[in-house]
């Protein structure tokens, strides 16, 4: 494509939501362009989600390492983006390969290039966070990136972080027969969600013979002649051959040039969008949290306002849009901190696709479902316990063992548990957590039920085929409508 083009919408990063709005709007007849500067298809295809879910499934198939790696790069396609290319291709959109960076309202620099831009749209995505850790960048580290791309087995893993990144890569490695440590400086692992979810997955690592050390912090790292060798907060030492850092993820704003739209985003912290996912400029917003994590999408609850004060939709300033003649500045993905999904992801695309195309759509993030691919899977959907106090909000809770049910004798795994949680002032369910074997797939009709706002009488109404999992869920449905 020629320098200095202009297109109707430039798409500025190319994973997953990125790929999805440059194809929407292309095949609704714009002209548009994708910039990415490592593969199309971004981290979810190669670098996280297939990987992690691929090697996960291996482990339960008890294959060996050497087949489940073969495995884990087929379904990656090998690192190669031809087909995400070709799909681009043929969805009318024009790929631009390298770096690009924001030069003011409405132009680009692609690779030396200079583009024109109607509206833009940001799909940078996230980035791992290395804590600050004295000596850590002098032993050998991995991030996900390469956990999930190398042949290495290592014989000592220690993983920086109890989060779903941290557990899923734990699991793989002591599956496959490493000998695994957790650092995680929370009491448990996977805080965001119920108590009862970490603890079924702390139980389900420990049998397996991962080292838990809970409520501990890597205070100092040091190489040594064989390895490794990582001091920690509560006194205690781990020997290792390999750091796996999974500490979280920060939203990649850096070095974009969206300071010359206005937009100021301070480092570690999402893209404030609106309920359209349409850029907000924040005038006085607070520093975020540094861990990346939206505190409360502006979008979900309060339209218009970005945390922390008041907020104007990029280039609504002086009766103008900074992003061009008609257009405006979008944004999609782990880039805005909320959710950080591949699923919000496509979820938030379609929603940008939608508003540049003249169809207002508000994005709801009430019934984004969270999983944790281990064994036992964690589903969490809605409001967690922790999240309810926070919000002041007087939440009931029912929970049921899965052990409880005719499927766990039929698949001999009576482990997990399933909690429901309503909000009683309103008498509706506003989030769920399990544990337990494919709750990923059982647990699908509670999101439903969350998002549509179903009373609980017509809930306890439905019916679950006999033997399933599914039927966990009547009976803390029915003690929630007794109780409300
Ligand atoms: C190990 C791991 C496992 C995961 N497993 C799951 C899972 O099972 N299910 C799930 O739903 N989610 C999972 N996730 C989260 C999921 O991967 C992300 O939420 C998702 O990939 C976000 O998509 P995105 O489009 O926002 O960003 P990305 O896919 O990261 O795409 C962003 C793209 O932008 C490009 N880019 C950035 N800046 C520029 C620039 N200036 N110029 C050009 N290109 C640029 C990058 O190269 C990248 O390709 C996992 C994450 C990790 C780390
Ligand atoms: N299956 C999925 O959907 C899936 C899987 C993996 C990741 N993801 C996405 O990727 C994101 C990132 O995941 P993650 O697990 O890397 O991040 P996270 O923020 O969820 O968890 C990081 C953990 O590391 C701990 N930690 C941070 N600094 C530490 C330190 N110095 N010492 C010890 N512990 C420390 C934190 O307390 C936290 O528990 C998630 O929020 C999720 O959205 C999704």
């Amino acid at each position: 494509m020629s320098r200095d083009h202009h297109y109707d919408a430039v798409v500025l990063g190319g994973g997953t939501a990125g790929e999805l709005v440059a194809s929407e709007l292309a095949r609704a007849g714009r002209d548009v362009a994708l910039v990415e500067n490592r593969l199309v298809g971004g981290e979810s295809p190669y670098f996280a989600c297939v990987p992690s879910k691929s090697l996960l499934l291996s482990a339960r198939r008890g294959e060996t390492w050497e087949l489940a790696t073969a495995r884990r790069d087929e379904v990656t396609g090998h690192l190669d983006d031809d087909r995400a290319v070709a799909r681009m291709a043929e969805a009318g959109v024009t790929v631009l390969r390298g770096w690009g960076r924001v030069l003011g309202p409405g132009r680009i620099e692609v690779d030396g290039a200079a583009h024109g831009f109607t509206d833009l749209v940001v799909c940078t995505g996230s980035e791992p966070a290395v804590p600050a850790v004295d000596g850590l960048a002098a032993v050998p580290t991995w991030t996900s990136d390469e956990a999930l791309t190398v042949p290495d087995l290592p014989r000592r893993l220690v993983v920086l972080g109890g989060g779903p990144v941290g557990c899923e890569m734990a699991q793989v490695y002591a599956a496959f027969g490493s000998q695994v440590a957790i650092v995680e400086s929370s009491g448990r692992l996977l805080t965001a969600e119920a108590p009862f979810a970490g603890e079924a997955l702390a139980d389900a690592l420990r049998r397996m013979g991962v080292d838990l050390r809970l409520g501990a912090e890597v205070a100092r790292a040091e190489r040594k002649e064989t390895g490794l060798r990582l001091w920690l907060s509560d006194g205690g030492t781990l020997d290792a051959d390999r750091v796996l850092v999974a500490a979280g993820r920060r939203p990649r704003v850096d070095g974009l040039g969206l300071e010359t739209l206005g937009v100021a985003a301070p480092p570690g912290r999402g893209l404030p969008v609106d309920e359209t996912c349409h850029v907000l400029v924040t005038e006085g917003a607070p520093p975020g949290r540094d861990d990346g994590q939206q505190d409360e999408p502006a979008a979900a609850h309060e339209p218009g306002r970005a945390p922390g004060g008041p907020a104007r939709p990029v280039g609504e300033a002086q009766g103008g849009r900074a992003g061009a003649a008609a257009g405006g500045v979008w944004a999609a993905g782990d880039v805005t901190g909320i959710a950080r999904t591949t699923h919000a992801a496509r979820y938030q695309a379609r929603v940008v696709a939608s508003n540049v195309l003249g169809r207002r759509r508000a994005a709801d993030y009430r019934a984004i479902p969270r999983v944790v691919y281990t064994t036992p899977t964690v589903y969490s959907v809605g409001i967690s316990p922790a999240r309810a106090e926070e919000l002041g909000m007087d939440v009931l809770t029912a929970g049921y063992d899965l052990a409880a049910t005719a499927r766990a004798t039929v698949e001999a795994d009576e482990r997990g548990r399933v909690e429901l949680y309503a909000d009683r002032s309103r008498g509706l369910l506003v989030g769920a957590a399990a544990a337990g074997l494919y709750a990923e797939e059982w647990m699908s009709e509670i999101a439903l039920a969350i998002r549509a706002e179903t009373p609980l009488s017509l809930l306890t109404d439905v019916v679950h085929a006999f033997p399933t999992y599914g039927e966990s869920i009547e009976a803390p449905l029915r003690e929630l409508a007794g109780r409300l």
